[in-house]
């Protein structure tokens, strides 16, 4: 009988997990790999499952795809290592037995890791492999991006007419990691295609029977559901699964009054579990009417806690607009810190950003300055977030507090390396990329976690990225800002500029973003500074004539800052022809000579517009 027809009529069991199984023996390599070292036992646990009552047996290629062969070097081998699964799976197969060749999903919440035309290429390989090998059909499991599951989808669509089974997995019981909901996703599979929809792997059966109660029935398709068999436990440096089969039985009663009429176990599963799943519901009539609870929808509710003021990107798109950096103290004195933050209020900027242990170093965290300043001088700051040092539970759970203290001018970056700083063995988390950490802040500002599930109340964060035009290849630069600005980038913030040619080549390069961007000035202290920037800082490059007018007046130090502060008047009377955001850089805390640089441009800005309006032009 197809299995179409048998799912029309029946309950049908699956088996249970092959990965964990292999690794609470103590295998801890390569599973897939082992369809060619160590048959035998890939057959034994096959058959395993085939006595423990599954009518549906997996082949052994959840990670058989080029990209995670490649992981251990065996790239070369995604033919070999499918056909020989598919063959393996056959021969434990009785006569009632169907095998599916199963393709697991290859994006986690990192998006941006995995291209989809990357996916598409790696898909269709290990797809014609099973398809060749004539499975019974095919089992498309543990999608956390429903994008990626959509996608290979309709590929495994066009290419075959043997059932499909689509299973997404799930961070939150009952939404996916963007925040839809199962019911959503399984309707958006179903109308691609799939025969058989459901759901897989990191929940155990509580929740995976809570998630399917607000999922109906599906009109063509039919339901499944492969739990778990619990949460996992570290201990002495593994991972452990509970293995109570008995637990199962209740739990497989459960998900089918939920609809699932294909049931089996995911990780931490064994045959005992798939027992305990036949003996309760194996080939039982399906249900035909359930009652679907409706899922509360709490995320609409607007930000509390909203700093009313525009932000700096609606700013800079209306008038000439100065952030001044003025970064932490890495002592533990604000004093000094205080009082510039205050002079650059008075003097008019439009934030005071704080940078996020730049350098690799740290500082006094920036969240608590930010605070602070925002108390006392009502400044409406800009925090820098760095991927380096937070975790994807550290960064939601700082964005959190950000929100609850009313910031929400924040820059993405992914930080300057370890490497370069106090502590050049640190550990770099980099859970997330700049691009990742732009789109999930924006997910935030919908109300819904990284993980998908409702925050309760959306925040209210715009979101600068950073720009390096301090590059060889500057169009490259450019390339990445049109990345950031499709991942929800409002505005840019660039690295410090040194010529007049560069902000002019800048400008240029940059005519067509349309975002503003804030151009980066950062003004020379001493001959010192100018040499250390020119020689060691990558991409810096001073011209000979500025660094022979520091090298003029090195042996005095208020001479030489006067210098400093006269080239960057210099660079500004360019920069503000062209740009209409300024971020002055305060070197070493030094804000009186940012505080100068702001009343220049103040001056200047004013004067120009004054021009302007007299001519009949206007500023951009
Ligand atoms: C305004 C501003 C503020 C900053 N504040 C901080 C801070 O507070 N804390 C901190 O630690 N660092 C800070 N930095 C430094 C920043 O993290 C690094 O310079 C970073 O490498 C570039 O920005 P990003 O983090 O957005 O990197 P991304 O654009 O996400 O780049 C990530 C990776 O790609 C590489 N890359 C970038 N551009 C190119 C290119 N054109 N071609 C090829 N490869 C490229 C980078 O080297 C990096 O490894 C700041 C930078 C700027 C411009
Ligand atoms: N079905 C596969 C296995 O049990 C994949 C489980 S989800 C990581 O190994
Ligand atoms: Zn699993």
């Amino acid at each position: 009988m197809d299995l179409r027809d048998a799912l029309q009529e029946k309950t049908v069991v699956g088996d249970g997990a092959m990965g964990t199984l292999l690794y609470s023996y103590g295998i801890d390599q390569c599973f897939e790999e082992l369809n060619l070292s160590h048959p035998n036992e890939i057959l034994h646990v096959h058959q395993a499952y085939v006595d423990a009552g599954a009518d549906i047996i997996q082949t052994n290629t959840y990670g058989a795809n080029y990209i995670k062969l490649a992981r251990y070097g065996l790239e070369d081998k995604v033919k070999e290592i499918n056909t020989t699964a598919v063959r393996l799976a056959k021969q434990a197969a009785t006569d009632n037995t169907y095998v599916v060749g199963t393709i697991g999903g290859i994006r986690s919440i990192r998006k941006q890791a995995v291209s989809l035309e990357e996916i598409k290429r790696t898909f269709r390989e290990q797809l014609y492999c099973l398809l060749f090998e004539e499975v019974d059909g095919i089992l498309l499991e543990t999608f956390y991006d429903l994008e990626e599951l959509t996608t290979v989808l309709q590929i495994a669509r066009k290419e075959t007419e043997l059932p499909i089974i689509a299973q997404v997995s799930m961070h939150e019981p009952g939404v996916l990691q963007e925040g839809t909901s199962l019911a959503e996703a399984l309707a958006i599979i179903e109308k691609e295609g799939a025969d058989v929809i459901g759901v897989n792997c990191r929940l155990g059966p509580y929740h995976m029977v809570q998630a399917l109660e607000s999922v109906p029935l599906p009109e063509k398709a039919v339901l499944s559901a492969y739990p778990n068999s619990s949460l996992p436990a570290y201990q002495d440096g593994r991972f452990i699964y509970k293995t109570d089969a008995e637990y199962f039985k209740a739990s497989a009663r459960a998900l089918y009054e939920q609809g699932a009429r294909l049931i089996g176990g995911c990780c931490g599963t064994t045959p005992e579990h798939i027992t305990a799943i036949a003996n309760e519901i194996k080939g039982e009539k399906p249900i035909e009417q359930k009652t679907v609870s409706i899922q509360k929808n709490d995320s609409a509710a607007p930000p509390e806690n909203k700093d009313t003021r525009p932000h700096l990107y609606e700013i800079a798109a209306q008038r000439p607009s100065i952030i001044v950096e003025l970064d932490p103290p890495k002592r533990l004195s604000t004093d000094r810190y205080l009082k510039g933050a205050q002079a650059l209020q008075q003097a008019g900027v439009d934030s005071v950003t704080l940078a996020d242990n730049s350098l690799a170093s740290p500082r006094i965290c920036n969240t608590a300055v930010a605070s602070i300043i925002k108390q006392k001088f009502d400044i409406n700051p800009l925090v820098h977030i760095s991927c380096r040092d937070r975790n994807l539970i550290g960064l939601q759970s700082h964005l959190m507090g950000l929100h609850t203290l009313g910031i929400t001018q924040v820059l993405a970056i992914t930080g300057d390396p370890t490497k370069i700083g106090d502590f050049p063995g640190a550990t770099s988390v980099y859970d997330l990329s700049s691009f990742d950490l732009i789109h999930y802040i924006k997910q935030l500002n919908k109300g819904i976690s990284f993980s998908g599930k409702s925050l309760g109340m959306n925040t209210n964060f715009s979101v600068a990225a950073a720009f390096n035009p301090n590059v060889r290849n500057l169009n490259r630069a450019v390339g990445r800002l049109e990345k950031k600005i499709k991942y929800g980038a409002d505005y840019f913030i660039s690295q410090p500029v040194y010529s007049n040619e560069q902000l002019k080549e800048v400008y240029e390069a940059t005519q067509h973003i349309p975002v503003p961007i804030y151009i980066g000035i950062m003004p020379l202290i001493s001959s010192r500074n100018a040499e250390f920037l020119h020689n060691e800082v990558p991409g810096i490059t001073l011209s000979p004539e500025i660094r022979q007018r520091m090298e003029a007046c090195s042996h005095d130090p208020m001479l030489s800052q006067a210098e400093g502060i006269a080239i960057a008047k210099s660079l500004i009377d360019t920069a503000v022809d062209y740009f209409n955001g300024i971020y002055l850089i305060t070197p070493f805390l030094r804000y009186e000579i940012t505080e100068e640089l702001t009343h220049y441009i103040k001056q200047k800005t004013q004067a120009d517009t004054e021009r302007k309006v007299a001519n009949g032009s206007h500023i951009i």
